[in-house]
């Protein structure tokens, strides 16, 4: 699997506390990604950097064939480059219709110059009834989004991020405040979400990262504890120390 992000050697400090330290992995094309780690490990902080919402002190952030390095960019320009990010609160217009949100994500894809003039074509229109589909949502196009449960609101959000046609998705605790049977959906569609792109799910809930079944990084002080499948890493002592022993 050739390589589409690779984190190189970062540090941040906050008031003198090295919350990165030196942290470096990589994230390959199509592939399903769990974060792991206690609090204040550093998890929130490394999105924060590859979004550009956080700038490092030092090292660099490797993105795509032209290894472009994304520090420095700005949050749009990165989001441009094709990174979407999934708050842990979902941010949904609850006013409108599931299918004006996710015809408002295509119309956001287009950029602010086409805002203005800009018409769902018959191809826009099948897509939202695709990406409806994709997200299970499809009986419910014409519901008011404020009306949908949580969990519907977290599916939504995931299909107007992929309306926007990220390569990269990442998505922060997806199945806080789920049931269960919405937290298996969730997995569902992340799962097939990175059959054509990679997702990155920062997640404490340990069931969920175990029916997403993909490869697992754990941090710990701003580093990388532990890397590989979530057996391998919880059968790791130092892992078993400092996560999953508090
Ligand atoms: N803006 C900031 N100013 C000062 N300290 C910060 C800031 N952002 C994060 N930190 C500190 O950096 C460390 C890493 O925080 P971060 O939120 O990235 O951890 P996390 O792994 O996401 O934790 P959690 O699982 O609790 O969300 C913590 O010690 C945190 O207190």
């Amino acid at each position: 699997m050739s390589t589409l992000l690779e984190v190189n050697g970062i540090s941040v400090t906050f008031d003198g506390y090295k919350a990165i330290r030196n942290l470096s992995f990589n994230i390959g094309e199509a592939e399903l990604r769990a974060i792991i780690g206690p609090n204040g490990a550093g998890k929130t902080t490394f999105m924060d950097i590859v979004t550009g919402k956080t700038r490092p002190d030092e090292g660099k952030v490797i993105w795509g064939e032209m290894s472009r390095n994304l520090i420095g960019m700005n949050e749009a320009k990165i989001a441009q480059a094709g990174i979407g990010r999934k708050f842990q609160k979902p941010t949904v217009f609850e006013d409108q219709s599931v299918r004006d949100n996710l015809t408002m994500a295509l119309k956001n894809k287009r950029g602010w110059s086409s805002v203005l003039f800009w018409k769902p074509t018959r191809a826009d229109e099948n897509r939202v009834v695709e990406l409806a589909s994709e997200i299970g949502l499809a009986d419910a196009l014409d519901r008011t989004a404020g009306e949908l449960s949580h969990g519907q609101k977290q599916w939504l959000e995931i299909g107007m991020l992929l309306a926007q046609e990220p390569r990269l998705l990442l998505v922060d605790e997806p199945a806080a405040g789920m049931t269960l049977a919405e937290r298996e959906h969730t997995t569902d569609i992340l799962k097939e979400a990175a059959k054509t792109r990679a997702v990155v799910v920062v997640e404490h809930d340990m069931e969920f990262v175990r029916r997403l079944d993909c490869k697992v990084t754990v941090l710990h002080e701003g580093s990388v504890l532990a890397e590989g499948s979530l057996d391998h890493v919880t059968s790791n002592p130092q892992v078993i120390e400092v996560y999953l022993g508090r």
